[in-house]
């Protein structure tokens, strides 16, 4: 495979005694967007800002194109676009102005208006930054870490506070970045957003990653489920249907027989062929791999219920 275009090997960072990064390991590829998940306070921004080179690590190594992005910082950075989780505006600055003065800040900067076209705010050129929207000044941010046409992409909450609509206008442009090459290392709250972009992706919790890999190894972490009404023939005399994963005994009681399962695809065959061969309807009938939704919340429990404890390091690399 290719040299990763981000290398980071047993992160940690400290805030005084206080480790906030506890061992993080991953890798990113060239066109590849990859996605750091966690709860609030998990450590993605703190990781984010040591690969963008704003703080050395504690412990640990970092590459970014091939250089500590620390040390070599001016190396790495004119090659790179950063949008930070709070921007930092002239709000008296028109848009076209701010967008204006940034392209003497980057190397190769694209046209003013075809920047702000990209991010649909030709319209707003003329009005002054402190009256943009929220979401406005989000595409904002975006404009400017892209005018440089940047290799590497660090996106810090990009859609935070942006409505359906430009939260999707946000994802294309950043698939046409993805589609020419640019790398992009991304935190979000939004578990769509990541399942709809990332490549590959993490969830930290705690300093540490709890999963880590593909979206398909990720959710694979989990069960799939199967779950239907118990349908009116059904009664004393016919088995339950032979299946390999765990029927929920409670929801059995309650007339509905659900099943969580690590073969989704033997499991539902059997199923079928049980309702078949007793000609038996399959009422409210569900199948469905696990969402990211269900890993993410699974890892915040099992890490709650103290699974892992918190002082011992788990090993996770992607
Ligand atoms: N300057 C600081 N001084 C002390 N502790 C800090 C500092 N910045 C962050 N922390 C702590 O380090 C931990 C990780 O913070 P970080 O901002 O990296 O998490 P995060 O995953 O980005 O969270 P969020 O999703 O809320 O942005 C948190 O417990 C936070 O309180």
């Amino acid at each position: 495979m290719d040299t990763p275009v981000v290398e980071v090997a047993d992160l940690r960072y400290s805030y005084g005694d206080f480790e906030a990064v506890r061992g993080v390991s991953f890798q990113v590829h060239r066109g590849e967007l990859f996605a750091l998940l966690g709860t609030n306070g998990a450590g993605k921004t703190t990781t984010m800002e040591i690969v963008e080179g704003h703080r050395a690590p504690t412990a640990g190594t970092v590459r970014a194109l091939g250089a500590d992005p620390f040390r070599q910082r001016r190396l790495v950075r004119e090659r790179c676009g950063i949008m930070l989780q709070e921007s930092g505006f002239a709000g008296d600055l028109t848009v076209a102005e701010t967008v204006r003065l940034w392209t003497h800040l980057v190397p190769q900067a694209s046209d003013v208006d075809e920047a702000l076209a990209r991010l649909d705010l030709v319209h707003r050129r003329d009005v002054r930054v402190k009256q943009l929207s929220g979401g406005e000044k989000r595409r904002l941010d975006l404009v400017l870490a892209t005018l440089g046409r940047p290799e590497v992409l660090f996106l810090d909450e990009p859609t935070t506070g942006l409505d359906p609509e430009s939260r999707q206008a946000t994802w294309q442009v950043i698939r046409e970045l993805l589609a020419d090459g640019t790398t992009v290392l991304l935190t979000t709250h939004y578990l769509e957003e990541a399942e709809k972009l990332a490549h590959r992706l993490a969830i930290l919790h705690e300093g540490r990653i709890a999963v880590a890999g593909s979206l398909v190894e990720v959710l694979d972490q989990e069960r799939a489920e199967i779950s239907f009404d118990l349908p009116p023939g059904f009664g004393p005399g016919i088995e339950l249907p032979a299946v390999t994963g765990e029927l929920d005994r409670r929801r059995l009681g309650a007339g509905r027989l659900h099943i969580r399962t690590r073969d989704l695809q033997r499991d539902l065959t059997a199923v079928v062929q049980w309702s078949s061969a007793h000609e038996l309807p399959l009422q409210r009938f569900r199948a469905h791999h696990a969402s990211l939704e269900d890993v993410f919340h699974a890892v915040v429990d099992r890490k709650r219920a103290g699974a892992a404890p918190a002082d011992e390091p788990e090993e996770v690399t992607v």
